[in-house]
């Protein structure tokens, strides 16, 4: 089997009854675009470590405890890297949200999601993740823009990646 480069982020949504915390991500990797608040886990943490250490730098929140909701798989075409995101979520945080040198939170109402202000496979997973339901999907991009190909499965297993090699 050839190596894969694995690339392993995290994703965590801030949710209240109805309603979501979103950050503009205002530099880097999908600037611009409404999405909830991660990245790149690093050598000395845990998933979840890094899960909750993204979510103070980017938004001010503390949250004790995440729920593990959702997994993707991300391919783009002509790069070896796969991104492994694992997607997050709490009902319960300490804090209110401050806007950062990286995000700029908002609180969205369920049906008023900006899709169209968003990285494209979100409005595939989000009903998932919005209605706690857990999740594995994997994305085949072109570009930043154009889904080649994509699946989604209801079911999550323990494990984490098949780590080749975590870059
Ligand atoms: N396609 C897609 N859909 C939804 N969410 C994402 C993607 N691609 C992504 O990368 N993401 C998520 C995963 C992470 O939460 C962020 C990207 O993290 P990034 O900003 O690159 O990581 P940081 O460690 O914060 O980067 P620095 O700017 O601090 O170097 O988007």
């Amino acid at each position: 089997m050839s190596e894969r480069l694995r690339k392993i982020l995290t994703l965590v949504f801030v949710r209240e009854p109805g309603k979501i915390l979103l950050g503009l991500k205002k530099r880097g990797f999908g600037c611009g675009l409404w999405n909830g608040f991660g990245g790149k886990v690093e050598k000395n943490e845990t998933i979840l470590q890094g899960a909750k250490r993204e979510l103070v730098e980017e938004c001010g929140i503390q949250a004790d405890v995440l729920e593990r909701i959702g997994l993707i798989n991300f391919e783009f075409e002509n790069d070896p890297v796969i991104m492994e995101v694992h997607v997050f979520l709490t009902f319960h945080y300490i804090g209110d949200p401050v806007e950062t040198e990286e995000m700029k939170p908002e609180w969205y109402k369920d049906g008023e999601i900006p899709f169209n202000q968003m990285w494209p496979d979100d409005k595939y997973w989000f009903p998932y993740m919005l209605q706690k339901r857990k999740f594995e999907a994997y994305f085949l991009f072109k570009g930043m823009d154009t889904i080649l190909d994509y699946w989604i499965k209801e079911s999550l297993n323990d494990c984490c990646s098949s780590v080749n090699k975590i870059i």
